[in-house]
């Protein structure tokens, strides 16, 4: 006897929601397409349905992370088996990751999203939504963290990244590659997720930034955040983790000014590491005391250090949480 899963979809907005008008603009719809897709897998799924928001990604911040946050912890307390969340691509690793660090949740959580909107040639919106409804309504799939389900294939929200514009193949895990594939109607699991700790929230602080290093970069962005505002920084160096020797009386100052600042490195793959002596280079900047960040890219270590913050964390416990890489 088949059981039936109740799943709870919940539709944010993104491309996925969205179709092209007449003058070839892609742009939101009053009524989303995928919401009304109530009858998918009927027979397999009960599916249940709130349109929480009808956002571009882009429109997305932290307090909207926060909500989809609370209304999943709210669905898994009314007895729910698993969850969707469908969003926008441009900031959907952002909010996966940030609901994989504040959901204590057991139940399987996937988001997916679409490249090409509801009525496009080749619209891949309703593939991913009913792929990522089988993810979520497999018992496999439970104590996996959150993950994120496109182009049949399943990512963790910890390491997955939007790696091309239009792309329906766009998103990957670079150095450590998805978990899983979907084939005919079930999820196939390769790897499993390291261990993974979870900080609850109920509210999100503002002011941490996320800057990116160059050839040739200056104090000028570093000044800018030299005030009593700013609450935190990522950096994403150079290469393995380095960044101009111009730079570094700026980053005094904000150390001096008790600001944690995050090193990650701009390289898509491989992780930041203190391996350099030179001026400017990660063993110095470890050394003035920048906290490295393993693993993650610029966007996701801004998340996490933004949760770690908001979660009242500081000094030594900020940075256990911030350089464990499993987490
Ligand atoms: N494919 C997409 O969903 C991109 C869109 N700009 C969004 O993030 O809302």
């Amino acid at each position: 006897m088949t059981v039936v899963k109740k799943i709870l979809a919940i539709h944010t907005g993104g491309t996925i929601s969205m179709s092209q008008n007449e003058k070839g603009e892609v742009v939101p719809n009053a009524q989303n397409p995928i919401a009304q897709q109530e009858t998918i897998m009927e027979g397999r799924v009960q599916l249940h349905t709130d349109e929480l928001f009808n956002l571009p990604s882009p429109h997305m911040t932290p307090v909207e992370m926060l909500k989809i946050k609370e209304r999943i912890m709210a669905a898994e307390a009314d007895g729910i088996d698993g969850v969707v969340v469908t969003h926008g691509t441009d900031t959907l690793e952002e909010t996966a990751y940030f609901l994989d660090l504040t959901l204590p949740s057991t139940i399987p959580v996937v988001v997916t999203g679409a490249m090409r909107s509801s009525n496009q040639v080749g619209s891949d919106g309703l593939h991913n939504f009913q792929t990522a409804i089988e993810v979520a309504a497999d018992d496999a799939s439970r104590d996996n963290g959150v993950m994120v389900v496109m182009n049949d294939e399943i990512h963790t929200a910890r390491y997955v990244t939007k790696t091309h514009t239009t792309n329906v193949a766009t998103f990957r895990t670079p150095t450590f590659g998805p978990i899983g594939l979907v084939a005919n109607g079930h999820p196939i699991y390769f790897q499993q997720l390291i261990q993974k700790t979870t900080c609850d929230i109920d509210h999100v602080i503002d002011h941490v930034y996320l800057i990116k290093a160059y050839a040739g970069m200056d104090t000028a962005l570093f000044d800018c955040l030299d005030n009593d505002q700013t609450a935190g920084l990522v950096i994403e160096g150079l290469g393995a983790g380095n960044v101009p020797p111009v730079t570094l009386p700026a980053i005094q100052r904000l150390l001096d000014r008790h600001i944690p600042l995050v090193l990650v490195s701009r390289c898509y793959n491989g992780v930041a590491e203190d391996i350099y002596g030179y001026e400017g280079g990660g063993i110095g900047l470890r050394k003035m005391g920048m906290m490295l960040c393993q693993g993650l890219n610029g966007q996701k270590a801004r998340i996490k250090l933004l949760v770690g913050l908001s979660a009242g964390m500081k000094g030594e416990q900020l940075e256990k949480f911030l350089s464990t890489a499993v987490s």
